[in-house]
């Protein structure tokens, strides 16, 4: 221990003993139901305790605290040493009295039946390394494999397990020796474990089999604070599949013993490969924080403005979790973070960056946000017209509404995986699973439309050049770029915008376009007409949808305006450049 503090303990426990938090200011905002983010402070250590190391950083009450503090002391010019108190903010704090049990009541167990009716769970643990992510996370297995195999969830489910390690972009299987797999995308987007077994458990105990045998494989390095750290990301995914709906998304449960932050004192003794590992880890982590909150406050932002940037194709770890953080998949998912602290004031540097982190990550609603109810729009409808609108919309018999959405606003009811959504329905007698489906497709194309009817009352795009033959945009027209024309007449289609694929006279066959045109023109005769593709509203706001299958040919003459657009990778949709 620093021989300052050595010196000055009996202070340093006064200090802190007497310490006095100042008055909060009451929170103008709520948690978000879908991401709770929780702070876990470990007991010291026997080790730790026999050096002498104190413990410097504190739930802020007994009970379930939302705030910790740190506490630090603080060398002074004249006088006694004072006392450095920082204060962090999540949505519950675990001291070092509380157990696993406690951790997984309050934040992993809403997880298990949310995945179980199709939905995407996904815990993360992470923090410095020594500070119990393993141990966290390794107790919350064990709990999440008997709670799903237990017998308790309602309806049968076939569950899949993979386990495996992430070194870098380097994937390694845990139930097949340590053998290297390879994360790639598929011609449908969708993020495929190349390689990797999946194993299917029937009981509790042959999960649990799994789970020791793929923790036996786990990459250990020592490091200068844990003889046994994890170098690697550890991720347990389990995929449930419910057979009586085969077409529905199958659950998943992502459970991520996250590798352990160094900080910048811890590895100053590392050879250049530790060096380097250090660094992917710490790029890693930092490209999993700009996804959590992207996808939180996409979350709680939806329907306004132009979507959050969600870079989950920047590292191999996010990339893998591609279902939690692609806005495209649309996937309903829930999150927990456990942000794992060592309680030594030693330590206090690297557990203020951890709890820091953590609040970052923490994107709460604004109180009261005024659900303005809208009929048209059911993301906008509170569960009083839920349940009407159940009453009255779901056919006969008519689907019960307290069984269906007992609690569940618009938002959440659109937001609730099909295959719980179904289940809820079947449980009203009579209702078939036929009637259930036909429901659920007409909640979502209310909602799509609704959703592209304040999309198509987006702003007007900005237009950089106004289009007259002489100008230099008549000039400069090519192929990719994007403008705004006046359409020969109305389709009903809401767009004015294309994209110029060729000169028409470019197009071997002679077809007819969308709107009836000849497409096949002559080099050089008469006006310049363009092949375009239309552009089309998404159904995500403020974004627009290159469509390939409708084509039309624009004249120059009939062109207003170019257009800047931009391709965002995450999203998959083109943006208006601002
Ligand atoms: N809540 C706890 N109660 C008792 N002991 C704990 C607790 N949390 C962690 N420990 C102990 O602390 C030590 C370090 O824990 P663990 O290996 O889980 O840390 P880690 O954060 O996973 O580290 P690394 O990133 O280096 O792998 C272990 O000996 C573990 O048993």
């Amino acid at each position: 221990m620093d021989p300052f503090l050595t010196q000055n303990i009996d202070r340093y426990r006064s200090l802190v003993a007497a310490y006095a938090p100042p008055a909060r200011k009451p929170e103008s905002s709520i948690p978000n139901p879908d991401i709770q983010i929780g702070a876990r402070i470990r007991p010291i250590l026997p080790d730790e305790a026999a050096e002498g190391l104190v413990a410097g950083v504190y739930p802020r009450s007994a009970s379930l605290s939302a705030i910790a503090d740190v506490h630090e002391l603080r060398k002074s010019v004249r006088g006694q040493p004072g006392l450095t108190s920082s204060s962090y903010t999540v949505d519950c704090v675990f001291g070092p009295d509380d157990s696993t049990g406690d951790v997984y009541k309050e934040l992993v167990e809403p997880l298990v039946p949310w995945a179980w009716g199709g939905g995407v769970g996904t815990l993360f643990a992470y923090g410095q390394t020594g500070s119990g992510k393993t141990f966290t996370v390794t107790a919350i297995e064990r709990l999440v494999a008997e709670q799903l195999m237990g017998g308790q969830l309602e309806g049968e489910r076939e569950v899949h397990v993979c386990i495996f390690e992430l070194a870098g972009n380097v994937a390694f299987d845990l139930l097949n020796s340590h053998k290297r797999i390879s994360i790639l995308e598929d011609s449908f987007g969708a993020t495929q474990l190349v390689g990797a077994t999946e194993h299917t458990p029937i009981t509790t105990s042959a999960l649990l089999s799994l789970i020791d045998n793929a923790s036996a494989f786990r990459k250990t390095a020592s490091t200068d604070r844990n003889a046994a750290s994890s170098r690697t990301h550890a991720m347990c995914r389990l995929r449930i599949a419910n057979p009586a709906i085969p077409a529905a998304d199958d659950g998943l449960l992502f459970l991520v013993d996250l590798a352990g932050s160094e900080a910048a004192r811890d590895i100053a003794e590392h050879s250049a490969d530790r060096m380097k590992e250090t660094r992917e880890i710490n790029t890693s982590l930092s490209i999993l924080k700009d996804c959590i909150r992207g996808r939180a406050q996409l979350d709680v932002g939806a329907g306004k403005g132009k979507a959050p940037y969600i870079p989950f194709r920047a590292s191999a770890l996010t990339k893998t979790l591609k279902h939690v953080f692609d806005p495209a998949g649309a996937r309903a998912c829930k999150t927990a973070v456990v942000a794992c602290v060592s309680p030594s004031v030693v330590d206090a540097g690297p557990s203020k960056n951890t709890l820091r982190y953590a609040e970052l990550l923490r994107v709460t609603m604004p109180k009261g946000r005024g659900l303005v109810e809208k009929e048209s729009v059911p993301a906008s409808w509170g569960n009083e017209r839920v349940q009407e609108w159940i009453g009255k919309s779901s056919g006969t018999p008519p689907i019960s509404a307290s069984l269906l959405a007992p609690t569940e606003t618009g938002a959440q009811l659109v937001r609730l995986p099909q295959s719980l959504f179904i289940s809820r329905c079947e449980k009203t007698p009579g209702v078939s699973s036929e009637q259930a489906l036909a429901f659920y497709s007409k909640l979502w194309r209310l909602h799509i439309d609704s959703q592209a009817a304040q999309t198509s009352s987006a702003p007007i795009p900005r237009v950089i050049a106004q289009a007259e033959p002489s100008t230099p945009f008549a000039c400069h027209i090519h192929p990719g770029m994007f403008v705004r024309y006046k359409p020969p007449h109305p389709t009903g289609l809401d767009t004015n915008i294309a994209a110029i694929l060729c000169p028409d006279w470019a197009v071997e066959t002679e077809v007819k376009d969308y709107y009836g045109k000849d497409v096949k023109g002559v080099r050089g005769e008469g006006e310049r007409r363009y092949l375009c593709a239309m552009v089309a509203p998404s159904i995500m706001p403020g974004a627009w949808e290159l469509d390939l299958g409708r084509q039309c040919v624009v004249e120059v003459r009939e062109m207003e305006a170019e257009v800047l657009m931009e391709w965002d990778v995450a999203t998959r949709y083109w943006f208006m450049t601002v």
